[in-house]
């Protein structure tokens, strides 16, 4: 059996729900753009930002993974930000 084929097969099939979830997360945070520029308020929140981290980090049960786990959603919350900039700029 190719154990190297099989897993890159399931990491590939990660990497589709992920895709799918990342599009989604990202719709939403254009919606959330649209709702700051309307009440005229800033898209940095740094607290919510805080929350998210923490919340996501009492879900992860290999506790190992913490460092990267944060590192992820503060990559994915730039980036979140990055699409509400461009969202507003239009
Ligand atoms: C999406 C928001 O805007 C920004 C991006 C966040 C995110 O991607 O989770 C969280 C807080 C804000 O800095 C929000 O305010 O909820």
């Amino acid at each position: 059996m190719d154990n190297l084929k099989n897993y890159r097969d399931e990491i590939d099939e990660i990497d589709k729900q992920i895709t799918e979830l990342f599009e989604r997360r990202m719709d939403i945070s254009k919606e959330i753009s649209r709702c700051k520029k309307e009440q005229e308020i800033g898209i940095l929140n740094a607290k919510r930002e805080e929350e998210v981290i923490q919340k996501n980090l009492s879900y992860l049960k290999n506790k190992d993974y913490r460092f990267v786990l944060e590192g992820f959603f503060r990559n994915l919350m730039n980036l979140s930000k990055l699409i509400q900039n461009e969202e507003n700029h239009r």
